[in-house]
């Protein structure tokens, strides 16, 4: 029987400015799905992790998603599909991206790639509808493509991947669980004008500076006036760490995806091991159990192994 197997990686929503069109792959941490045909139509999900998710298709990202392809190739299909989750559900690392995107490609390639990335990213955004209530790409698309992509528009999709200098990333993850749909419910459906202008002054500036090597100009740029204000308020000792870790030399960063997780962005790999430290001791000493990361950017995507 013909199986393929899938690192599918973690992801960086929104990148403090980007809120629902920015975002980055991530090298670890990653979940491993297997993918193979089975003898009738239709979908079966086993996860062999401890978290407990809903393994019927209608409730699991990873079976919508599959379930949207399906649909399309319109030719009578079944898959068999195992997930090993690394990504904790609701850490702001997207975890259910990752499985909605794994799925998709994990499929394309046994159908002998007959779909587009562009494709894959329509298909597993259907299940991101299901984890967060509404159809966003931010972490879908990066997952699928590598990199950093930005989404210039949904409908239609437009997804325009950023060439970006080598980063390391520091992420410090709260070990409490924050939802996308109810991190979206506390946000303002309207924005300032005011708030609005500076706020696509750093899309602007943030893009630029990855396309130019610009590290200062990254930094500068990595601001939230919209979003951040609000959802840091449920994640513990937010302004404490982004500024000490600012102070020590990364570049800037916030709220990873809808949160909890924060991440930090750094020029080199010692100032990433630095800022780890910095975090790691804020949470030691509020008494808040934790998890952290440092890791890099992914440049290819969902990857096949075998
Ligand atoms: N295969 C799956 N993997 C992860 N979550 C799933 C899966 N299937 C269904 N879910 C549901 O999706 C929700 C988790 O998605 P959510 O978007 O809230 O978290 P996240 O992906 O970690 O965050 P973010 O998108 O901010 O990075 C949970 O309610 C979970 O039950
Ligand atoms: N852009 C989304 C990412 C989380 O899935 C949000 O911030 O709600």
């Amino acid at each position: 029987m013909k199986e393929i197997k899938v690192l599918a990686p973690a992801t960086i929503a929104n990148l403090v400015c980007g809120f629902d069109i920015l975002g980055m792959a991530l090298k670890e941490p990653y979940d491993e799905m297997t993918l193979a045909f089975k003898d009738e139509p239709g979908i079966t999900i086993v996860h062999t992790d401890e978290f407990e998710l809903p393994e019927e298709p209608e409730q699991n990202v990873s079976g919508v998603a599959l379930q949207s392809l399906m649909e399309e190739y319109n030719k009578p299909v079944g898959f068999n599909l195992t997930i090993h989750k690394n990504i904790k559900p609701g850490s702001g690392l997207g975890s259910s991206a990752a499985s909605s995107a794994g799925a998709v490609v994990a499929a394309n390639h046994l159908l002998g790639y007959i779909f587009s990335k562009e494709d894959l990213v329509r298909f597993a955004m259907n299940g991101e509808k299901i984890a967060g209530g509404v159809k966003h790409a931010d972490n879908v698309s990066p997952c699928i493509y590598g990199g950093v992509t930005l989404i210039r528009s949904i409908f239609p999709l437009d997804i325009i991947p950023l060439n970006v200098p080598p980063l390391f990333i520091t992420i410090v993850h709260p070990q409490i669980e924050v939802r996308t749909s109810d991190s979206r419910q506390i946000l303002r459906k309207t924005v300032q004008l005011k708030d609005a202008i500076r706020q696509w002054g750093n899309i602007g500036g943030l893009v630029m500076g990855f396309m130019n090597n610009d590290f200062e100009l990254i930094g500068r740029s990595l601001e939230d006036v919209i979003i951040e204000p609000i959802r840091s308020i449920l994640i513990p000792g937010f302004d404490e760490i982004k500024e000490s870790c600012r102070e020590a030399g990364s570049l800037g960063g916030g709220i990873s995806g809808s949160g909890p997780s924060i991440f930090m962005v750094n020029k080199t790999e010692e100032t990433a091991l630095k800022v780890e430290k910095i975090m790691s001791g804020i949470y030691e000493r509020i008494g808040v159990d934790y998890k952290t990361y440092v890791t890099s950017i992914n440049t290819t995507g969902v990857k096949i192994v075998e």
